[in-house]
């Protein structure tokens, strides 16, 4: 395990430095200095960054509980497209948005995504935020619970909502065409403080803890330009991604995420994921577009059903996972079963109306994660559901679906949706390349 970088540039701090959204700017301009952006940013994707140090995180560093060793819990940052869409889910999710202070103008943004890009790069390789945490009279540039930790495959994925193209930096006419708030939906409850945001970030890893520390640290970086507007941390992932990895249970006890696009397959991500020639904004081209919508589970409710019905809701087994038409998990569902004259898969089951055969194809990535908000103090209930997030081509994939769900879904009866969001996830960075350029041009 190393320290901190100690030959950060000297910048002498004066005592009003001190002061957390001043410290933080120092912050940032010695991570500028020290890490730098262009070249040395993509030195440091490659390992050769001599400031960006290693927080350790070795199967022996103790604390991770993920085991392995930290080489092998590095997903790359720099890629074609972001990290965190096609790539295997973890198991845990630190999920936060955030607005733009009045008064911030562009080039404090784009400073800040410049800064973004390198904490981001270094913390994705299992390094701490890079800086002088020698210097005493000033906070240490890294906060530093991750420390030991192995780098638990963390990504961290970016995204811009409608908002932050309305004017104020100059981005309007760089807006991507299908990036717009999303309209009122069927059943929609939505709580303005579960909404929304200028931008978002999706940290993901096999700990908590350095999925929370991520977000931190870009949250303290960004202290007197961004404030955060809310946050969601997830467990137990209810999607996969790949092939490889086994279908995890939802809340509701059932297997999630049998018949998700597979991320590998580039030929699915293409058609239904990736942003493409379609879109007019070429720096948009290879990003996404992320839903995420927090559903609140009537949990009390649902233990209290029958399971045949628990059943009927999905059009699944319980236990196996296996459409109600089949004998296995990944067995197609026919729909055109019948049993004394009723669909086997009855016509409000959830996946006879979210199926693409049912939709003229329509596909999404689904890569949501269970939450927990305790106890309603009123009810005394247990608080929690899914935080569903998906990726696709145009938000209008999710629009489409959701207006039959919303409409007709047997599932409609215990769930609620309490929180909504939509962003444009850019694509990957190149070399040298970093958020602040690829948005401003
Ligand atoms: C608008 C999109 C969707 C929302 C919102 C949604 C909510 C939601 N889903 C589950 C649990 C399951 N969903 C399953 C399948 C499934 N769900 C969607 C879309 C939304 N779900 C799609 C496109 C599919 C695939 C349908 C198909 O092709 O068969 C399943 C079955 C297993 C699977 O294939 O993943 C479960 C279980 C919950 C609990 C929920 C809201 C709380
Ligand atoms: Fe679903």
């Amino acid at each position: 395990m190393t320290d901190n970088t100690p030959d950060a540039p000297d910048i002498t701090p004066g005592p009003e430095e001190r002061r957390p959204e001043q410290a933080a700017a120092v912050s940032r301009r010695r991570l500028l200095g020290a890490v730098g952006a262009g070249a040395a940013v993509a030195g440091a994707a490659v390992g050769v960054g001599g400031t960006v140090l290693a927080r350790g995180g070795s199967s022996d560093a103790g604390g991770s509980g993920s085991g392995g060793t930290a080489k092998a819990q590095i997903v790359a940052f720099r890629d074609s497209h972001q990290a965190g869409i096609a790539t295997p889910s973890q198991d845990r999710l630190c999920f936060a948005t955030f607005d733009v202070t009045p008064g911030t103008t562009k080039d404090d943004l784009a400073e800040l995504l410049k800064t973004w890009t390198a904490a981001a790069e270094a913390m994705a390789l299992g390094k701490q935020v890079p800086g002088d945490a020698g210097d005493l009279n000033t906070p240490p540039d890294d906060t530093g619970e991750a420390v030991g930790l192995a780098p638990g495959n963390l990504t961290i994925t970016i995204g811009y909502g409608p908002s932050l193209f309305d004017g104020r930096f100059g981005l309007a006419g760089r807006r991507p065409s299908a990036l717009k708030v999303l309209p009122h939906l069927p059943k929609d409850n939505l709580d303005p403080d579960n909404s929304g945001g200028d931008l978002c970030v999706q940290a993901c890893a096999d700990d908590p803890q350095v999925a929370f520390h991520a977000v931190r640290n870009l949250r303290r970086l960004a202290f007197g330009t961004l404030v955060p507007r809310w946050m969601e941390l997830g467990f137990g992932r209810t999607s996969s991604t790949t092939p490889q990895q086994a279908t995890p249970r939802n809340l509701m006890g059932f297997k999630d995420g049998t018949r998700n696009i597979d991320g590998t397959d580039a030929a699915l991500m293409g058609q239904h994921v990736w942003i493409g020639e379609e879109e007019p904004q070429r720096w948009a081209r290879g990003g996404s577009y992320l839903v995420s919508r927090k559903i609140q589970m009537r949990l009390e409710q649902w233990d209290r059903d029958r399971l045949g019905d628990q059943q009927d809701v999905f059009g699944r087994f319980k236990s196996t996972g296996a459409p109600l038409t089949g004998k296995t998990e990944f067995d197609a569902p026919d729909f055109h079963a019948k049993s004394g004259g009723e669909y086997v898969i009855p016509t409000g089951a959830h996946i006879r109306l979210a199926a693409h055969e049912n939709n003229n194809g329509l596909r999404i990535l689904r890569r949501g994660y269970s939450y927990t908000d305790g106890i309603d103090p009123e009810t005394g209930d247990l608080l929690g559901g899914l935080f569903f997030i998906a990726f696709m081509k145009s938000p209008d994939q999710f629009v489409t679906l959701q207006r039959i769900l919303g409409r007709h879904d047997l599932l409609n009866e215990y769930i609620q949706h309490i929180g909504s969001g939509v962003f444009v996830t850019p694509p990957g960075l190149a070399a040298g390349q970093d958020w602040s350029g690829q948005l401003f041009g």
